[in-house]
C-alpha cells in the first residue's frame, strides 16, 4: 500500500494520539489520496464504545476527522504547488483551528469506519476541507475544518 501521509510527518511532528507513528498508545490512523479527494480506513477498538455498547463514542468520531482533516490540508496544500507528501523542501504542515462536527445517526461499533476529505478552498496560509465519517455506505458523521499553516 501507498505511504499515508501522516508516514511523511518529522518524528519531532509523530507523537499526536491521533495519528502520530511515535505514539504507541494512540490510533495510528493513515490517511492517502482517493483520486481528487482523500481516505482513511479505522475500525474502532471496542473500548470506545459511546453511550451504549454498539454505537461509537463521540469524542473518537472528532478526533478521526481532526487528524484527517489536518492531514488532507497538507496533502492538498503540496498538491497544489506540484509536490508530493515528502519530496524535497520544506515540508508543509498544518494544524487545526476550527472543527465543527455534526453527529447525523449513530455510528455502529465493530464495523471498519471510512473518513473522507474533499478541498473546499484554501488560500495562503488556510485550507477549509468538508470531512465525512462513513459506515456501511452510510454518512454517520460530517465536519467542517479550518486548518491553518503550522509556522516552523
Ligand atoms: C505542532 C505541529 C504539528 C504539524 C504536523 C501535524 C500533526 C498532526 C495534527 C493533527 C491535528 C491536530 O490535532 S492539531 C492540534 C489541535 N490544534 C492546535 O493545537 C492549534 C492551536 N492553535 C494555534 O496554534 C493557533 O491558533 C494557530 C496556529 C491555528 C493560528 O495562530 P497564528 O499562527 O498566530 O495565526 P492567526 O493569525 O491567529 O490565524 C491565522 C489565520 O487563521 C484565522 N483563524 C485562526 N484560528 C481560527 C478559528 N478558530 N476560526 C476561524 N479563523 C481562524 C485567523 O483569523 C487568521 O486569518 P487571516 O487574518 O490571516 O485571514
Amino acid at each position: 500500500m501507498d505511504a499515508a501521509f501522516q508516514d511523511f510527518y518529522a518524528e519531532k511532528f509523530s507523537h499526536c494520539h491521533g495519528c502520530g507513528k511515535n505514539n504507541p498508545a494512540g490510533h495510528h490512523l493513515k490517511s492517502r489520496w482517493d483520486g481528487d479527494d482523500t481516505i482513511a480506513r479505522f475500525l474502532p477498538k471496542p473500548e470506545y464504545s459511546g453511550g451504549v455498547p454498539d454505537h461509537v463514542y463521540g469524542g473518537l468520531i472528532a478526533s478521526l476527522l481532526d487528524c484527517h482533516g489536518a492531514a488532507s490540508a497538507a496533502a492538498f496544500a503540496h498538491r497544489a504547488q506540484n509536490r508530493e507528501m515528502g519530496s524535497e523542501g520544506e515540508p508543509i504542515r498544518y494544524v487545526t483551528a476550527s472543527l465543527k462536527v455534526d453527529f447525523r445517526r449513530p455510528t455502529p461499533m465493530g464495523i471498519e469506519l471510512v473518513i473522507k476529505g474533499k478541498l473546499r478552498s484554501m488560500d495562503e496560509r488556510k485550507v477549509w476541507v468538508d470531512l465525512t465519517l462513513s459506515a456501511n455506505g452510510e454518512v454517520c458523521a460530517s465536519g467542517e475544518m479550518l486548518a491553518v499553516r503550522y509556522r516552523q
